[in-house]
Parts: structure tokens; C-alpha cells; sequence
């Protein structure tokens, strides 16, 4: 049985296991093995290449990636061409854009790459069509877009979700609060701040089993943690949890009445690419989203320049500062003075690992 009919097989079961508190146990074991084949289809199949398809992959580029993520003919390329300089092919067909496009947003002092991709399709993530490659891209960004049709029905929006969960996406989802270690010896140790209201010992140590587990500390800190997230734990290193921003395109067509129950659903934005709505709102969100942030830097005995701000990442510390001067700037690092509310007093005399604030002024001395 190839991995696609085990993964149906499974399905197929859960489907018809009623949810109550007797089945849970064995609903959770079939989770993890679901979890664990899902993994097995989307890793790189040995000696091949990648699936990542000729000139699919773009490079990185800027302070940050965006990916528009949406079913054909949405209005993704009407999108990027409408930010950016990019012109990306727009017609009335399905599947204009065949390849990842990238084009630069330059907003605040920040560049941020947008990269346009073919549209998917239901059983993206299966391997149908390019939608595995563009969820992998999906998968390397630091937003991800998703682009509705203002016109179309509501299940296009829980269609891609699943696609995206599929691959080991985590929209708009912190990383889950559990302690989650392998060890050589000594069994499987759980523990908890208080008692978890949907994981014991004895599921974990039989999900474990599953994994050829059979020594592992496991520490939950969070009583609401699920089974789910205890296996997005195990499998820690596919999984990505991203932002994730709804923009309904083609308010132009439906009535205002629509627009307004849309445009009041969380994390949603609402815009129309043909008639110049909303635009400048969604580039609003986006730099909002990304949470990133400007600093000033100052030279000796040189005013600040406050019309050219750096843009960093929320939470960079002076050491990431200097990473993105140069590679090899902080080797010649001796202090840094911060004016800003990062800094006890200003100026504050730094060492590499300072968390800097937005705005921010930053004199890097060297030695
Ligand atoms: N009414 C309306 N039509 C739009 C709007 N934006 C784009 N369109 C039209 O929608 C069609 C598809 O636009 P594209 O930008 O090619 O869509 P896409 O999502 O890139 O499509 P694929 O690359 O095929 O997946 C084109 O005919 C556009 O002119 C809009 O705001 N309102
Ligand atoms: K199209
Ligand atoms: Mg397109």
C-alpha cells in the first residue's frame, strides 16, 4: 500500500470513530500516525531532487518574504503588479501564472519581497499539479497572503487552510507550550504545571511508541495543549507557524453589505485590485503583520539621518544589527550607544545581545 492509501485508510477511520471521551485515546494514536505518514509523503524521496521544479525557488530577498497564496484567478498578479514594479502576467483564464514571481515592496525604509505564485488547487499538498511546490514556498515565508474572491462562497478560505495545515503550516498559532526532549535512558517522563485537560501519560507514551520513542522528557506547561499539538511537537522541525493575512480581492462585485460582514472578520482585509480599493489599507496590514522594525543609526560627530531608517526584525539584538551591516561587522565590534526607549539612559553603553526598540538610534563603535 503506497503512502497516499494509508494516509486514506486512516482518514477513513477517524472519520468513522464517533469523538467521545472512550474513543479519544485511540483517535489520538491514529493522529500521530496520520501525522507521521503526512510527513514521510512530503519529505524528498532519496536520490531525487527536491520537487522543487525548475527556477520555482526565488531567492530570499529584503527584510522580509510575503507569499500570495490563492485558488486561480483570485486577482494575486493584479496584487503584486499593483505593489511593485514586477509585472506579473494577468488574465481572465486559470493558471496564468505558472511560476513564482518575486517583486519588491519598498515601504517605510523597508523592502519586503512579495512573491506571486501559480494558483492552487484542491489536493495541493498531495501533489497535484505545482501546489506542492507552492505550499513548500508558502512554507519559507514570513506572511503568508491568503487571496479570496470577494464573490465566491466561504469553504475556498477552509479549502486552502487545510492544504496549508497539510504541509505543516500553522496559521496565526504560537508554537504550543510543551517541553519535549529525546533522551537515551530512563523512560518517558511526563510532567505539567497543572494536569493537561486533553493529554495523559499513557496516550504520550503510546503516541511516543508510535515514534520509536521509548525515552523522552515531556513537560507540558500549558493545560489547554491538545493531542494535536503535542504532535506538531514530536514533529517539531516540519512545522511552521506563520501569520497568516485574509484579503478578500473583487469587492468591486458584491454589495456593500457583503464587504462590511467580510471586512469585520478577524485578520481580514478587503480590496479590490480593478478599481484601486483598499490598496494602500492592505500595505498597511502587511508592514503591521511583520512587525518590523526601524532604527536610526548615528555616526560619530554626524547628525542623524532620520529619512534613512534600517530596518531590522521585532526582537533583533545589536549582534543581528551588525549581521545585517555586514557579515563580518561584528568581529569588529567594541560598543554600541543606544538613544531610545531600549536604553536605561541616553545614551546606553551596549554589548551585542541588547534587544533593540523601534525607532531606536544605534552608534556602532568599533574597534
Ligand atoms: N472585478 C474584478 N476583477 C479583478 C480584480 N482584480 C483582478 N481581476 C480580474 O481577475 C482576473 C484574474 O486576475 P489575475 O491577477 O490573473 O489572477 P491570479 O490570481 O494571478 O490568477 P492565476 O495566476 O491564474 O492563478 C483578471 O481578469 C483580472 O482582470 C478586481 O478587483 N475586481
Ligand atoms: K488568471
Ligand atoms: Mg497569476
Amino acid at each position: 500500500m503506497g503512502i497516499i492509501e494509508k494516509i486514506q485508510q486512516i482518514e477513513l477511520e477517524m472519520s468513522r470513530t464517533q469523538k467521545n471521551k472512550a474513543t479519544e485515546y485511540h483517535l489520538g494514536l491514529l493522529k500521530g500516525k496520520l501525522a507521521k505518514l503526512k510527513r514521510e509523503l512530503l519529505e524528498p524521496a532519496a536520490g531525487g531532487s527536491s520537487g522543487g521544479g525548475q527556477g520555482f525557488e526565488v531567492q530570499k530577498y529584503g527584510n522580509a518574504r510575503v507569499v500570495l497564496i490563492g485558488f486561480p484567478s483570485v486577482g494575486k498578479s493584479s496584487f503584486l503588479s499593483k505593489i511593485t514594479k514586477t509585472k506579473s502576467e494577468v488574465a481572465n483564464y486559470a493558471f496564468t501564472t505558472l511560476t513564482s514571481v518575486p517583486g519588491v515592496l519598498e515601504y517605510q525604509g523597508a523592502e519586503i519581497q512579495i512573491v506571486d505564485l501559480p494558483g492552487i488547487i484542491y489536493g495541493a499538498s498531495d501533489g497535484k499539479g505545482r501546489g506542492r511546490q507552492v505550499v513548500a514556498t508558502a512554507k519559507t515565508s514570513d506572511l503568508i497572503l491568503m487571496i479570496l474572491d470577494a464573490t465566491k462562497g466561504k469553504n475556498q478560505r477552509a479549502i486552502l487552510e487545510k492544504e496549508l495545515e497539510n504541509v505543516g503550516i500553522r496559521l496565526n498559532k504560537e508554537r504550543p507550550n510543551i517541553y519535549f526532549k529525546v533522551k537515551s535512558s530512563g523512560g518517558v517522563k511526563f510532567s505539567f504545571a497543572n494536569p493537561p485537560k486533553h493529554l495523559d501519560e499513557k496516550l504520550v507514551t503510546a503516541i511516543l511508541r508510535d515514534y520509536r520513542i521509548h525515552n523522552a522528557d515531556v513537560l507540558v506547561r500549558d493545560e489547554n495543549v491538545t493531542v494535536d499539538d503535542f504532535i506538531d511537537i514530536i514533529n517539531d522541525s516540519h512545522i511552521s507557524y506563520i501569520k497568516c493575512l485574509y484579503v478578500y480581492n473583487k469587492i468591486d462585485a458584491v454589495s456593500l453589505e457583503e464587504v462590511d460582514r467580510i471586512a469585520r472578520e478577524p485578520q481580514t482585509s478587503v480590496m479590490s485590485c480593478e478599481q484601486d480599493l483598499g490598496i494602500q489599507d492592505v500595505i498597511e496590514e502587511i508592514w503591521y503583520q511583520l512587525d518590523l522594525l526601524k532604527l536610526y543609526t548615528k555616526r560619530r560627530g554626524v547628525q542623524v539621518n532620520f529619512s534613512d531608517p534600517m530596518v531590522v526584525r521585532n526582537n533583533s539584538s545589536i549582534e543581528s544589527v551588525c549581521d545585517s551591516i555586514h557579515k563580518d561587522f561584528k568581529h569588529h565590534f567594541k560598543y554600541a550607544l543606544v538613544w531610545g526607549s531600549s536604553a536605561k539612559h541616553n545614551p546606553q553603553k551596549c554589548g551585542l545581545s541588547h534587544i533593540v526598540h523601534d525607532e531606536d538610534v544605534v552608534s556602532i563603535v568599533t574597534k
